[in-house]
């Protein structure tokens, strides 16, 4: 559906330019989700926004569902945006319309002029996104997930086949970015329509991609699924953003009491982290049977992304040294990356 081909940008400014994009190869097949992660100024709002031709490219190709976008030109590219919905992260309602007369002005600028239909096709789509009876209200009487709401509403309205997202949740709190996430991915399962992403948090990522593209000044640095990411990141910038997600922290009881010498009486801690490398059985269950040692789990945050399961843990081990270092060996064989912290 989206396919870009050696795609550069370069913005030219008085003294200097800028190389925004360079080169980049990318391929959304219909009906997928494809997330772009990175920082800020990597190029994503740049990325995203060629796919529209709100920026245009300096070379290379931006095909979408077959037409090479970057050859089109006045009416041919009015048309051409249609197919393409859009949201942004502070969602850009008129504030002296309705909810509806937001959601209906999508419809007026496509050339609808039958008050019936819009009247129909508008109460459809505030249905869809769960706001049919906010059609009256102002966006200033509503809250940053009711906004959203209405602008994927507003942007689903030409029944477009791809929808664009440019870090839409940015501006939204935990538990309405989830349910704002959960839309999209109902909307994407029921319209079939395929969605680009750009967002720097990898919990986006997590919970709705099916592919992913990590992109590092201006480079796409590395690409693939959900799963092949989290389980086998290749680059440092990919293993920083999964570290983002699941990372814990030393609860302050245990810092205080941490050594960094064993001391009689006290305990290893260890850190475990798990990969979709990691084979998926009960280890600690065995360890506590093949070698006697017992583990108190601390704290854990153990996830699922893309069918694979990664996390990680921090547990005081007890037991023998000896087969304390056994069961360590154990754990590493099967892929749980093992960091010893301290006594504790
Ligand atoms: N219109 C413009 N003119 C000149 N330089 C620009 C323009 N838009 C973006 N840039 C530059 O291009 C680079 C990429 O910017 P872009 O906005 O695409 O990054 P981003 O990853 O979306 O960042 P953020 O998350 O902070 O929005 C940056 O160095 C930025 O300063």
């Amino acid at each position: 559906m989206i396919i870009l081909k050696n795609v550069n940008k370069i913005y030219h400014q008085k003294k200097h330019s800028i190389e925004a994009l360079k080169d980049i190869n990318l391929e959304i097949a219909k009906g997928e989700i494809y997330g772009v992660i990175g920082s800020s100024g990597a190029g994503k709002s740049t990325l995203i926004r060629c796919v529209n031709m709100l920026e245009s490219p300096s070379s290379g190709q931006v095909i979408v569902d077959g037409t090479d976008v970057t050859k089109l030109k006045d009416y041919a590219l009015i048309k051409h945006r249609r197919q393409i919905g859009m949201i942004f992260q502070h969602f850009n309602l008129l504030s002296s319309r309705t909810v509806f007369g937001n959601v209906a002005l999508a419809l007026e600028f496509n050339g609808e002029t039958n008050k019936e239909k819009i009247n129909k096709r508008v109460f459809e789509l505030l249905e869809l996104v769960g706001l049919a009876d906010k059609h009256a209200s102002y966006p200033a009487n509503l809250s940053g997930g009711q906004k959203q709401r209405v602008a994927i509403a507003r942007a689903l309205a030409t029944e477009p086949k791809v929808l664009l997202c440019d870090e839409a949740t940015s501006a939204l709190d935990p538990a309405t970015t989830s349910s704002i996430l959960s839309l999209l991915k109902d909307i994407n399962r029921r319209l079939n329509i395929t969605i680009l992403l750009i967002t720097h948090e990898m919990d986006v990522v997590k919970k709705i991609c099916d592919k992913v593209g990590v992109i590092s000044q201006g480079q796409l640095i590395e690409q693939g699924t959900v799963a092949e990411l989290f389980s086998h990141p290749k680059t440092p910038l990919a293993k920083s953003f999964i570290e983002s997600t699941i990372d814990i922290e030393i609860p302050d009881d245990y810092q205080a009491k941490l050594q960094s010498t064993e001391v009689a009486g006290k305990h290893p801690l260890l850190k475990l982290t798990f990969t979709g490398r990691s084979v998926d059985a009960p280890v600690l269950s065995e360890i506590a049977q093949r070698y006697g040692i017992l583990s108190n789990i601390i704290s854990a945050r153990m996830d699922y992304a893309g069918g694979v399961k990664f996390g990680v843990m921090l547990a005081e081990f007890s037991g023998e040294n000896s087969k304390l270092e056994l069961a360590i060996a154990f754990l590493r064989e099967q892929h749980v990356k093992i960091e010893e912290l301290g006594y504790v």
